[in-house]
Order: C-alpha cells, then structure tokens, then sequence
C-alpha cells in the first residue's frame, strides 16, 4: 500500500485584502499549529502572500497561489512567474482550475506548460481536472478528466510526476452546495490514478489525489475514507479561520485511521 500525504489545501479564489489575510493567518494558525499528519495549504491572491509569508514562516501552514504564467520575465503584462512566487516563500501552485479554464480561456496546452515550469523550479502544482454538468450526463466525464490528465502532463518525466498533486474538481459541485457521492469522487479519483499508471506506472502510488466541490467541516472524513481521495481542496468552506480549521481536524482525525496513507 502506498504512502502518500495528506493534502488540505484553501483556495481563497478572489477574497481577503491584506489586512484580512493577516488577521485570519493569527487566528487559523493558533487552531491547526499542532497538526502534522496532513499537508495544509493556504491558496491565497497574489496581494496577499507576501504578508502570509511573514505571518506562516517556519509554521506548519504552506503557502500557494492560484495561478502563475509558463514564462520566466518579461513583457507579460498581468502576469506573475513562478521565480516571483519562490520569492514570497510559495511552496504550492494551483493550476488549470476551472475557473480560469471556463472564465479565462485557459487551455490543456497552456496548463501543460505552467505545470512544467512549476516542477522545474521547485513548485508543486496542484493541477486541476473536472468536468461540468453536460459531459457529466453524457456518460462522458472519465474520458473528459483522463484526457485532461494526459494532456497537463504531456512529455513530463515520471520522477517529475511523482512531484505533482491532482485535485479532481467537478465543475457542478463547485460552489453549489452539491458535493459528488464519496462513491462517484472516489470512482474518479481510481479513473484518474489509473490514468497517472499509464504514464509512470507504480510511481502513480505515491500522487496525492485531492476532491474539490463544496467540501466542508461535515463531509470531509466521509471523502477521505475512500481509498483513492487524499485530500481536498476547499473553496468558500477555507474562507472563515475557525471553520476551516475544524476540517483540517476532522481530516487528520480520519488520515491517522486510514491505513497506509
Ligand atoms: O473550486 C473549489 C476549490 O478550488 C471548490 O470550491 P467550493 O469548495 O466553494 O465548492
């Protein structure tokens, strides 16, 4: 059986202004300062995380942002590099979330490329897949999250692979309140492990698997004992310290149970 980490990472998507940052960051840290069994990631915008860098250094709290460009410097007007996230203590990169996908056009091509310039320089990405609601009712979503698996990670070696963590996403349960069946998150997860096989074989034991949509404090160590979700990422139930912190224990209650994790 594998050993792979835990993940909990917030995705705090387009909220909190500095100050907001800094007072949550006091506040969450004194709940989760004692947690170890589990990954916890704040997601924060760009404006905030040099301020989190002061507040999380040397904490158990790892810092992310939500999205960064595949090149290096230059006339990229808007944009921030991964150099620039290193610089502000990130450890974490959420890429290719739906939202940029559906909103911002952003495609697999381009995913793949910020994915590879997140591993080669010391980031992990948190790749995003999911489907939306058609595909869904069409029979069509493991087929849809597969090919958007093997597109991300187009021409990526399996040791770099084994750097990254997935989070499945179903574009329907996210912000709805609709959570997938642990059944259908889990089905999907194993689609997307044994999709992650087919490119690095055993290797693809070791890559955290997450589940986003409407994960909060009351459903999470229900996702969490299926075999192949490791983790989740949490959108509006990250935003308030105290609550979010309950999850993160309720998850770390279950990940110590949970054999070989
Ligand atoms: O998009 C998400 C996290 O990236 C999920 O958002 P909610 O938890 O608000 O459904």
């Amino acid at each position: 059986m594998a050993n792979r980490r835990s993940v909990i990472a917030g995705n705090w998507k387009m909220f909190k202004t500095v100050n907001e940052a800094e007072d949550y960051a006091v506040k969450f840290l004194e709940e989760v300062k004692d947690v170890t069994d589990l990954d916890i990631v704040l997601c924060a915008p760009f404006t905030a995380l040099n301020p989190l860098k002061n507040e999380l250094e040397e904490s158990v709290v790892h810092l992310g942002a939500q999205n960064m460009s595949w090149a290096d410097q230059g006339a990229y007007t808007g944009e921030i590099s991964a150099q620039m996230l290193l610089d502000v203590a990130c450890t974490y990169v959420i890429l290719g979330h739906s939202e940029r996908r559906e909103m911002f056009g952003e495609k697999d091509e381009e995913i793949n490329k910020k994915v590879q310039k997140a591993l080669a320089t010391g980031l992990t990405p948190i790749l995003c897949v999911g489907e939306n609601l058609n595909v869904r009712e069409e029979g069509k979503a493991a087929e849809r999250v597969s090919s958007q698996v093997v597109q991300a990670l187009s021409s990526i070696s399996k040791e770099d692979l084994s750097r990254i963590v997935i989070a499945y996403e179903p574009i329907w349960a996210i912000g709805t309140g609709k959570t997938a069946s642990s059944k259908d998150a889990q089905d999907m997860c194993a689609t997307i492990r044994a999709t992650l096989n087919g490119l690095m074989g055993l290797g693809a034991e070791q890559v955290p698997i997450l589940y986003g949509g409407s994960v909060k404090a009351e459903n999470i160590a229900e996702l969490l004992t299926e075999p192949d979700i490791d983790g989740a990422l949490v959108g509006g139930a990250s935003l308030d310290p105290i609550s979010f912190a309950k999850l993160v224990h309720n998850a770390a209650s279950v990940v110590t149970q949970v054999e070989g994790r």
